[in-house]
C-alpha cells in the first residue's frame, strides 16, 4: 500500500536552533496514530510543518504521491489545534467556526451556501454539539470547543485529520468520549494523527504509536513499543509498564515518583518519615 503521507529527511527549527533533523515517517490510509512525546519535544513543530504553517529547513513532505510546496497548506488535511492556543474571545458562534473550514476548502466564495450550513449542522449533530451551534465559542466547555474544532476540520472532507493534544485540557470521561469518536471516524476510513503526552489513553485507544523526542525513537503497536526502555528514552524518566492480558498500564517508576513527591509534597514525606522513624 502507498503511504498517504510521507516525510523524507525533514529538518525543522526556529531561529538558529534545530528542533529535529532529517526525520522520516510514513502514514498509511486508514491509520489511527498517536505521536507521543514530552512537552517541547517537537510534536507540534512536526504537525505544523505537515500543515504548511511553518517552513521546513530541509527535506520533503509528500501527500497522496505529490510533493507539497514548503510552507503551503495542503488541501484535504484537516487540523484541530491545541485548545490553549485559540483566542476564545473571538466573537463567533460554534456554527460559524465550523463554516470557516468550508471556506478554506472552497477558497473562492467567502459566504455560506445552504449546503454549507446543512453540512455544518450535520457535523455538529454527529459530534454531539448541535445544541450549542448558536452559542459563542468562548462560552463552551473545553470538550465542546474541541468537538466544534473537529467539526471544522471535518467539514472540508479531509483525507487525514491532525489533532494537536486533543486530550490535554479535558477530564478523563471527555477524553475517552473523544477518543471513541475518533475511533469511529477512523472505522469509517478517516486517517488520523494526534499528539499527546497522555500515555495511558493512547495505550488503551490507539492501535499505532510513534514515540517522539526531537526525532522518532520507535513506532508500532503500543504493546510492542511501550517498553520501559523506550519510554525512558522518550520521556527521560523511569517508567513501569504493567501488562494485563492484552491491556497495558503505564506509571512513573519509583525513583521518579519519590522525586516528584519530594518536590510536591515535602511536608507529607517528612511526616511519614517521622512516623516510620
Ligand atoms: N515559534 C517558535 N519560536 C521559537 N521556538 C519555538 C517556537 N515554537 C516552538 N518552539 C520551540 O521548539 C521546541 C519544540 O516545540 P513544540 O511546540 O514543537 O513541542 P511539543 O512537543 O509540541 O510540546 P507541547 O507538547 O508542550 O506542545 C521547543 O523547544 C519550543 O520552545
Amino acid at each position: 500500500m502507498e503511504p498517504i503521507l510521507e516525510i523524507k529527511n525533514l529538518t525543522c527549527g526556529y531561529q538558529q536552533e534545530p528542533v529535529f533533523t532529517k526525520i522520516n515517517l510514513k502514514l498509511y490510509p486508514g491509520q489511527l496514530s498517536g505521536l507521543v512525546g514530552p512537552s517541547g519535544s517537537g510534536k507540534s513543530t512536526l504537525m505544523k510543518a505537515i500543515l504548511g504553517l511553518i517552513r521546513p529547513w530541509g527535506g520533503e513532505i509528500w501527500f497522496r504521491g505529490k510533493k507539497l510546496n514548503p510552507g503551503v497548506a495542503p488541501l484535504k488535511v484537516g487540523y484541530v489545534p491545541q485548545v490553549e492556543t485559540v483566542d476564545w474571545n473571538f466573537p463567533v458562534t460554534a456554527e460559524e467556526v465550523v463554516m470557516m473550514g468550508r471556506y478554506q476548502r472552497k477558497q473562492l466564495l467567502p459566504w455560506a451556501s445552504s449546503s454549507d450550513r446543512a453540512a455544518a449542522k450535520r457535523l455538529l449533530s454527529r459530534l454531539g454539539v448541535a445544541n450549542v451551534a448558536h452559542q459563542p465559542i468562548g462560552e463552551l466547555s473545553g470538550g465542546q470547543q474541541q468537538r466544534v474544532f473537529l467539526a471544522r476540520a471535518l467539514v472540508g472532507q479531509p483525507d487525514i485529520v491532525i489533532l494537536d493534544e486533543p486530550t490535554s485540557s479535558s477530564d478523563l470521561h471527555v477524553q475517552h468520549e473523544l477518543l471513541h469518536l475518533l475511533a469511529d471516524l477512523n472505522q469509517e476510513g478517516l486517517t488520523i494523527l494526534l499528539s499527546t503526552h497522555d500515555l495511558n489513553s493512547v495505550a488503551t485507544h490507539l492501535p499505532w504509536v510513534v514515540c517522539f523526542n526531537h526525532g522518532i525513537i520507535s513506532q508500532g503497536q503500543p504493546i510492542d513499543v511501550f517498553t520501559p526502555a523506550t519510554l525512558e528514552q522518550t520521556f527521560g524518566a523511569e517508567m513501569v509498564v504493567f501488562h494485563q492480558e492484552d491491556r497495558i498500564l503505564i506509571a512513573s517508576g519509583m525513583t521518579t515518583l519519590r522525586h516528584q513527591m519530594k518536590r510536591n509534597l515535602p511536608h507529607i514525606l517528612h511526616k511519614s518519615k517521622a512516623v516510620s522513624d
